[in-house]
């Protein structure tokens, strides 16, 4: 763990079920490869997780069994490990590859920029040159400018302890945010690829793999069940998808099952399967595998626990040493360099919207109206609006650093406005953006509106929110366990397989829902009453909608109606300037 890491909480534990082939799982890390240094259930970083994925190899290999590692995307964007160098990537490329890592993929933030796809390109896939998998997305080549799949589509092997055979196949859902330099193939046309039916008609395959960065209660992964199911109407699929940064679990049928490993490396979900036909063993088609699933939380009491090793015994020489090439990397990066002190939690999720303690309020009443002033603007009024997916995390009580504007707000998006547009209409816009998004996809069905709020909240992964629990939001979360019925706060997952799916037993935590947008407006100092007409200010994300949103109200603007607002400034840069001007002194 990283020196300033909180140590884990003694706390409850569920056991693992082992099996034939066992499986670890990460995905959506966005940068975390340092864990979490103010939350203790989640204070591992990766030089441990590389440790932990050793000693389970060693201990599924002394019981004749296999172990693979797997990764779904999104590793980059939301920590300053990875946005707060120049280039960003500097030190996580390296630090990432120090895992052995089995199956890889790529995630949509690895595509939203055209140097974050050369990245995977010519760094990552080189570096995982036998386990990278790209099948429905291509690349066009850095140098040819040629449309190239960014790498093997599939790959078939057999396990080295059980002889499984294996074809295994890595996706990303559809999207569509990406630069122009990749091309994505909705999954729907993959699979009618001659590539694709030849791979899963083969029937020398004791277990389907499909990995992607792709949410488990998706068309997608339903698309590729079917479409394997078709032909292939007994052989075991395994899935591990991404994404929505939930936990889940969902059971297509009795021998396929799709677990998805959560965000941030607050998780590392195990799988694992029993009962499956090998190379050499042919087992009854009628017997079903047992399928097993546990979401661990990334910390080194859990580490400890689930290999039954200790302090002593449990790290690895390579683990501790990329543990230190994290250390070095934050120092350089200063990331500890401290800009205030936050006097309470902000939540995203975990406190109602509007409310003092929900980070949107926070924002829209504190920070938007103090940072948003273009200095050619100044006696305009202004409607200023973020879209809550734009921020990716919590506030705690305590030091803000130069990570937590980051960790807050990664994206590199900035301002754009559009001037003197009718007040009666530009005071309308917010509605528009926040009706759940009847207006503007009926209006163009790529641009839905919920992709504007946070990806846990997403319409396939809402089951979460619905469960609405009555504790407060913990105001301390680091206190001791005093006993067993003393639970911290934590992920209690409920999945198609029950709600034993947990690891550590945790107190549950109240999840509000948050609307799409959020708005400040913002007047001139001498200015009573509304104005007549008023700057439309907008983080530049959102400009798509914002332009349909505009339509729906017969404002006919385009693209060249719009013009940068603080020019050079983003959410990062200003959050940071409003941080130290405002908490400074709670230090
Ligand atoms: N520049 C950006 C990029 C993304 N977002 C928000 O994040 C969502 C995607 O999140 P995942 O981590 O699950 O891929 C996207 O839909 C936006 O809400 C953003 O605000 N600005």
């Amino acid at each position: 763990s990283q020196p300033l890491a909180p140590s884990p909480v003694e706390a409850p534990l569920r056991d693992l079920t082992w099996g034939q082939i066992n499986f670890l799982h990460t995905t959506d890390t966005h940068g975390w490869h340092a864990g979490h240094l103010q939350e203790p259930s989640y204070s591992a970083d990766w030089g441990d997780y590389m440790s932990f994925s050793t000693r389970m190899r060693e201990k599924a290999e002394a019981n004749g069994q296999d172990l693979l590692v797997i990764d779904t995307g999104d590793r980059i964007e939301g920590n300053g490990l990875y946005d707060a160098s120049d280039p960003k990537g500097k030190y996580t490329f390296d630090i990432i590859k120090q895992q052995h890592i089995d199956l890889i993929c790529t995630g949509n933030h690895e595509l939203y920029k055209r140097n974050s796809s050369e990245n995977e390109y010519n760094i990552n896939v080189p570096n995982f040159s036998s386990s990278y998998l790209a099948s429905n997305l291509d690349i066009m080549h850095p140098e040819t400018g040629e449309q190239i799949p960014l790498a093997p589509r599939f790959k078939k092997f057999t396990t080295r302890k059980q002889g499984i055979r294996i074809t295994a196949f890595g996706f990303i859902y559809d999207f569509t945010g990406n630069e122009n330099n990749t091309v994505v193939q909705p999954v729907e046309d993959t699979v009618k690829e001659t590539w694709f039916q030849e791979a899963i008609w083969d029937r020398e395959v004791d277990l389907f793999l499909v990995i992607g960065h792709v949410p488990v209660r998706s068309p997608e992964f339903l698309e590729l069940y079917q479409a394997i199911r078709k032909v292939q109407w007994d052989t075991p699929i395994q899935f591990f998808g991404g994404h929505t940064h939930i936990r889940d679990y969902k059971k297509y049928d009795a021998k396929s099952f799709a677990l998805e490993s959560g965000r941030f490396m607050e998780t590392i979900g195990f799988q694992s399967i029993d009962g499956l036909s090998t190379s050499t063993k042919t087992v009854q088609t009628s017997a079903a595998p047992k399928f097993s699933r546990t979401y661990i939380d990334n910390n080194m009491f859990s580490f400890h626990r689930h290999t039954q090793l200790n302090a002593t015994t449990f790290p690895t020489e390579h683990g501790q040493n990329v543990s230190k090439e994290i250390r070095a990397a934050r120092e350089h990066l200063q990331l500890d360099t401290t800009y205030g002190c936050a006097e309470q939690n902000l939540w995203m999720f975990r406190a109602e919207y509007p409310s003092n303690s929900s980070i949107f309020t926070w924002l829209e009443q504190r920070v938007l109206p103090d940072v948003i002033a273009d200095k050619n603007r100044m006696n305009k009024s202004r409607l200023a609006m973020v879209n809550t997916g734009g921020i990716r995390f919590d506030i705690f009580k305590g030091p803000f650093t130069r990570d937590s504007t980051y960790i807050v707000s990664p994206f590199t998006s900035g301002f754009r406005y559009v001037k003197d547009v009718p007040y009666d209409k530009a005071s309308k816009l917010l509605t528009i953006l926040n009706n759940n998004g009847e207006v503007i996809q009926n209006m163009e069905p790529s641009l839905q509106s919920w992709m504007l709020a946070p990806v846990e909240q997403r319409s396939s992964s809402a089951h979460v929110f619905t469960q609405k629990v009555t504790v407060p939001p913990n105001e301390d979360l680091q206190r001791p366990l005093l006993s067993e019925h003393d639970l911290t706060p934590g992920y209690t997952t409920k999945d198609d397989a029950g709600s034993d799916g947990d690891d550590t037993l945790h107190a549950p935590i109240a999840s509000y829902r948050v609307p799409n947008v959020i708005q400040s407006q913002i007047d001139p100092p001498l200015q009573s009453g509304d104005p007549e007409t008023i700057d439309v200010v907008y983080i530049d994300f959102i400009q798509p909608w914002v332009l349909l949103a505009f339509q729906f109200l017969d404002l006919d603007y385009s693209i060249d109606d719009t013009a940068v607002y603080m020019e050079g400034e983003t959410l990062t840069t200003l959050l940071a300037k409003w941080v130290t001007a405002n908490w400074k002194d709670n230090c």
